[in-house]
């Protein structure tokens, strides 16, 4: 344990790197995925579970959190970590995504957000200082500035104006988080598809200076093919000794490409929301436990994995308790993707550390048939 934030870079292999985060609350092995935890849970996973696949950090979600059950709560009650049981590094984020994309009548200004709670439809806000106070209240080790994603596709001049308010809301987080040894303060790179934008965003960043740094205003709709053309440069305009981080991403190949191209940190839903819907991810492709092909078949989802459900039970046993809608078919198939999730992510790192990473992806992407497997 350390008792301050720290990256040690400890190799690369072209634009892919591998390193550690040192936290006070444990080391984060890069490149890292982390499982959301969106409601103080990672959804159908006890803690120790998510530790179990491999996970050295996990994210909490701030617009959720601060309107059920209340940061103040948590804080009354000890901070999330003691709250949901998980005593390692928790990434919390910033809350404006998730505004945009869940709460209702919304109003933005240079303020920041005001919302109504799509719970119960009760008035909020989120500025900068109230973003990075939420933040603090829940006792995050690493924190994420207030920004504003775009939703695209949107024109240029849209693009430069949300990104420079951004700029901005890095300065006011920045501010207002003050200085917290320990803790860590993330800013985020906007400018949509616009290489230009994206280095005015990254000079802005790092002339205020951050502990690591985000790609936002990615993984929202522009397909891999434009999003693997943006980290072609987006991550290069970045500190290289800071953690970069993407967020939202993504499928398997999605976050291999990632890799690939600079980036050390992700976390996406995927894995979890889709175990949850019967939708399995192997080394060999996908497997869409509710098809009826796989009623009778009493093979593992993947005969090379170790995790409980694979060890434990047949894809017949997956097919039925997902049919019948029993709770353990969540419970297996998330534990397996997230376990799959994290050796995707150990097998890059040792790749990485050995210079090999283009023959690991080359075997990646050559195992992966398309369709239902
Ligand atoms: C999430 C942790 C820290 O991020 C923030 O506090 N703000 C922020 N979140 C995002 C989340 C995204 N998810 C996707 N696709 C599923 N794209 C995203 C883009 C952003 C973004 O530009 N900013
Ligand atoms: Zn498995």
């Amino acid at each position: 344990m350390s008792a301050r934030f720290s990256f040690d870079l400890k190799a690369t292999d072209g634009a892919a790197r591998t390193g550690v985060i040192s936290t006070p609350r444990g080391e984060i092995r890069t490149p890292a995925f982390m499982p959301v935890g969106t409601a103080a849970t990672v959804k159908a996973m006890m803690p120790e579970s998510v530790r179990a696949t491999g996970a050295d950090i996990l994210l909490g979600n701030t617009y959720h959190l601060m309107l059920r059950p209340t940061a103040e709560r948590i804080d009354r009650l000890g901070g999330l970590h003691r709250f949901m049981n998980w005593d390692r590094p928790i990434l919390t984020d910033s809350g404006g995504f998730q505004v945009m994309s869940l709460a209702g009548l919304r109003k933005l200004t240079e303020r920041g957000v005001t919302f109504k709670s799509h719970i119960d439809g009760s008035k909020h806000e989120l500025t900068p200082e109230r973003s990075m106070e939420i933040q603090r209240l829940l006792g995050s080790d690493i924190v994420m500035c207030f920004d504003e994603c775009p939703a695209l596709p949107a024109d240029r001049d849209r693009i430069a104006e949300s990104m420079r308010l951004s700029m901005r809301w890095a300065a006011r987080s920045r501010d207002a988080f003050g200085d917290r040894p320990g803790h860590a303060l993330f800013g985020i790179m906007q400018g949509g598809l616009e290489r230009d934008l994206r280095e005015e965003s990254a000079e802005a960043l790092k002339a205020i200076g951050f502990d690591g740094y985000a790609v936002g205003g990615l993984a929202v709709g522009e397909g891999q093919e434009a999003m693997f053309d943006c980290l072609d440069h987006a991550p290069g305009f970045l500190p290289q000794d800071k953690p970069r981080y993407l967020m939202g991403v993504g499928k398997p190949d999605d976050i291999v490409g990632a890799v690939k191209r600079g980036i050390d940190m992700m976390d996406c839903v995927l894995p979890s929301r889709s175990g949850r819907t019967g939708q399995a991810f192997t080394r060999r492709g996908v497997v869409n436990i509710k098809n009826a092909r796989h009623q009778d078949d009493p093979r593992p989802l993947d005969e090379e994995c170790s995790c409980p459900a694979c060890t434990g039970y047949s894809r017949a046993y997956l097919h039925h308790v997902f049919r019948a809608g029993e709770m353990i078919s969540g419970m297996l198939l998330t534990w397996h993707n997230l376990h799959y999730f994290q050796e995707i992510m150990a097998g890059m790192r040792a790749a990485i550390a050995e210079g090999r990473f283009d023959a690991w992806e080359a075997g990646f992407h050559a195992l992966r048939a398309e369709g239902d497997i």
